[in-house]
């Protein structure tokens, strides 16, 4: 019942707005050393841990935690559009142990994901559709939101359910670290745009399209230094990259309102880190590296990226 972790920041801006080209191609390289490892592994089932950005999920219906029985992407910004190789009856089965956990999660048969799932997918394993795999999407962006502690536990009792399975698992987090790009918020937003948040699905082209343009705008201007978005908070990400490889209980500790004070907004998606290390710590004590962090402008993101295995299998290759 073997299990691995690749944990992930993503970034909708790669291909928009680059930094330095040595900066892009280490990227290039950590991700296609990911990729590597992923497809010599061969997992047979994948989990990936993503956020939503209004585009999957509303506040017409706002779950702290769902588990997709089917799933399709949407294709925002230059993320792959299709559906998800979902092994539905499995996710099912998944929910069910969740739920009796204690754990309370929703369940979906038509989720949509966006770049945040499909970046992931799309990076670690070459397209959206190579593996079986289950998206369990974290609500990071549209408050009120779940404790990291709950993330966490969902994590554990998702990988508690996986080591029971026999199957070679690859658990995969997909977020940023500390960063704060310009998605709107329920509280201060007027008619027209609370409207999109609560039930903004398939907008028009011409709506993803400006929304998308402000983005890359905001990462600009960001970069030049202009702007009052949040700055990245590279010292605040290193302490959670060693806390993740070393004491992840710890993040208990850690108060949604101080996330959000440190990391700015976005930086809630670190829940999708802290679920993928609860589900490898149901298999034992593991041994995880740190495989690239970088403050990053350009792509309004503290960029890390980890992966790790249980400590003692750290050395096996595939078994069938
Ligand atoms: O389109 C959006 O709403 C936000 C896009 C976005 C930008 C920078 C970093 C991210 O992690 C991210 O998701
Ligand atoms: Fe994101």
């Amino acid at each position: 019942m073997p299990i691995r972790l690749e944990c992930l920041s993503h970034t909708p801006l790669q291909g928009y707005f680059d930094p330095a080209q040595e900066v892009r191609m280490e990227v290039e390289r950590v991700q296609a050393a990911a990729r590597e490892r992923v497809l010599a592994y061969d997992p047979e089932l994948v989990v990936v841990f993503a956020p939503d950005h209004y585009n999957g999920f509303f506040y017409d219906v706002m779950p702290p935690f769902c588990i997709g029985a089917a799933a399709n992407s949407i294709g925002d910004y230059k993320s792959l559009a299709g559906p998800l190789a979902v092994p539905g009856a499995l996710s099912r089965e998944l929910a069910a142990s969740v739920l009796a956990a204690d754990i309370d999660v929703a369940l979906s048969y038509r989720m949509q994901v966006d770049h945040g799932c499909a970046q992931a997918l799309e990076v670690l394993t070459g397209g959206l559709d190579r593996f079986p795999v289950i998206p369990v999407f974290i609500n990071s962006v549209a408050p009120p939101l779940a404790t990291l502690r709950r993330s966490r536990l969902l994590g554990e009792a998702i990988g508690r359910f996986l080591s029971c399975t026999g199957k070679r698992v690859l658990v995969i987090g997909s977020g940023g670290m500390s960063h704060e790009p310009p998605v709107p918020e329920l509280a201060s937003a007027d008619a027209e745009v609370a409207e999109r948040l609560i039930d903004g699905r398939n907008p028009t082209p011409e709506a993803r399209n400006a929304r998308q343009a402000r983005t890359i705008a905001a990462a600009k201007a960001f970069a030049a230094g202009t702007g009052n978005m949040h700055p990245l908070n590279p010292e605040w990400d290193r302490a959670l990259l060693e806390r993740l490889a070393c004491e992840l209980p710890a993040v208990d500790g850690m108060t949604n309102e101080a996330i959000t004070r440190d990391g700015g907004k976005s930086a809630h998606e670190i829940r999708t880190w802290v679920a993928a290390f609860g589900a490898l710590s149901a298999y034992g004590p593991y041994r995880a590296s740190l495989d690239f962090y970088r403050p990053i402008p350009e792509w309004i993101a503290g960029f890390g990226a980890m992966h790790a295995a249980p400590a003692a299998a750290a050395s096996t290759k595939k078994e069938h």
